[in-house]
């Protein structure tokens, strides 16, 4: 198995930016220092029920603690240092007063099969707040036009204006800057697991999950017309679908050098403008049909039900309910690391509330733990913030009752989010 080259940053930067194609170029923003923002959302009063010996209490104990916690829920934001502001918006693009947010999809020409030229791109003065009437929904989203995040943008609001953002983390600011109304960003895949990236923003940021939407994942294998595989000595992709098609190009016969770029369609775009006849690119049908690149192999993905899941950000929460399936994701630490979590898991687990997914993540204001034993010596344990995604309504009086039990074993707690499930039918072959 050939080594997936190092992203480096500034390779990374070049490779997106130097193109000379002339597709809507994405959003850049200038990304403040990293802060933690910390909130609680839901607390208990200072009466709340100790467990002796900290851990070891009964099921019988665990239960009646539960009914005694039922009436404890308060919720409760505390106000935090808002993160970004419009002085953030700054270099766009490399200058300072241009903004790039060229949002109408490139339509072909029939004849030639080449794109249009793009519209002009739009100006600081388009960086005012969106109007809330009669205008569409503005959708931030991180790569370019062509990446499975723009379609899951459609899947999510269709006849949204997508907006192509460079980062993540633009993305985020986008809509808390008011750029955007909406974020949509992966989280996980199936084969690929999770987009770390994002779970540790979600956390920084202050916005809220609005929903999800899960979409099918169908990767092709492009190349400039008259390229055969035979003379490709590099595929380069987003490390996720990299990821996802490692064994089927092997299979092929592929083993070139995998190189990591910014997103599968910036890969694209990157092979055609420089007109790489060596390099292959890993992206969606749209994007051969965007760039003018062929597709060499179809369906490369290792597992052909693949699936990505988005979720949708805004800078309101929604308001939960009970008459459909709803999922909420929270995220908590606890002093005293991985020895809770049990505890934490058995208030969902009594209350018969399905979990979806587990993550942990490095706890970054607190990454190491000492515990001296004088006779032994020091151990270290590593500390982690852990996100769970649930099965339940935050309308749901289960779910407020297991996460006041929660609050109980935990230092900080977060509701990231109470949305409605993605309950779309099952359709692993839709593509991109
Ligand atoms: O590069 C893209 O096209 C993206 O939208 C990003 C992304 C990801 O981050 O996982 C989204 C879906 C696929 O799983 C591969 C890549």
């Amino acid at each position: 198995m050939q080594a997936i080259s190092p992203p480096s940053p500034n390779n990374l930067k070049t490779l997106v930016r130097t193109t000379t194609t002339t597709t809507p170029r994405p959003l850049l923003l200038r990304v403040s220092p990293p802060r933690l923002v910390v909130q609680c959302a839901y607390r208990a009063d200072s009466s709340s029920v100790n467990f002796p010996n900290g851990v070891g209490t009964s099921r019988a104990d665990w239960q009646s603690s539960c009914a005694i916690l039922a009436s404890k829920v308060v919720s409760q934001e505390q106000p935090t240092e808002k993160t970004g502001g419009a002085d953030h918006v700054a270099a766009v693009n490399g200058h300072k007063t241009t903004i790039d947010l060229n949002l109408i999809p490139i339509q072909k020409v029939p004849d030639n099969n080449k794109p249009h030229q793009p519209p002009k791109p739009l100006t600081v003065t388009d960086l005012s707040p969106a109007p809330m009437h009669g205008s569409q929904l503005r959708v931030a989203y991180q790569g370019v036009p062509g990446a499975y995040s723009e379609a899951a943008a459609g899947k999510a609001y269709p006849n949204c204006e997508a907006i192509p953002c460079d980062q993540f983390e633009v993305a985020f600011q986008a809509v808390e800057l008011w750029i955007a109304d909406r974020a949509v960003l992966p989280i996980e895949n199936s084969l690929g697991g999770s987009i770390h990236r994002n779970y540790d923003l979600l956390l920084r940021h202050r916005l809220h999950i609005v929903g999800e939407v899960q979409l099918p994942v169908h990767h092709c294998l492009l190349a400039l017309p008259g390229v055969r595989k035979e003379y490709l000595t590099r595929v380069i992709s987003h490390p996720q679908a990299l990821a996802q098609c490692e064994l089927t190009l092997t299979k092929l016969g592929l083993n070139v050098v995998r190189e990591a770029v910014d997103d599968t369609a910036g890969a694209a775009e990157f092979v055609a403008a420089n007109n790489l006849r060596d390099t292959a690119a890993i992206a969606s049908a749209r994007a051969a049909n965007l760039y003018g690149l062929n597709i060499l192999a179809d369906g490369i993905q290792d597992d052909s039900s693949n699936v990505t899941r988005f979720v949708m950000l805004a800078r309101e929460p929604i308001i939960p309910r009970t008459d459909r399936p709803f999922k909420t994701s929270i995220v908590f630490a606890h002093d005293k690391g991985t020895s809770v979590l049990f505890k934490v898991l058995s208030a969902f687990a009594f209350r018969n509330i399905s979990l979806t997914k587990i993550e942990s993540r490095p706890h970054r204001n607190r990454p190491i733990r000492l515990v001296d034993d004088a006779n032994v010596g020091t151990a270290k344990h590593f500390e982690y913030m852990f996100y769970v995604d649930f099965e339940a309504s935050m309308a749901d009086v289960r779910a407020q009752n297991a996460l006041a039990e929660v609050q109980e074993f935990t230092s900080f707690l977060r509701v990231l989010g109470s949305y409605p499930m993605d309950m779309t039918p099952w359709c692993p072959s839709g593509g991109d």
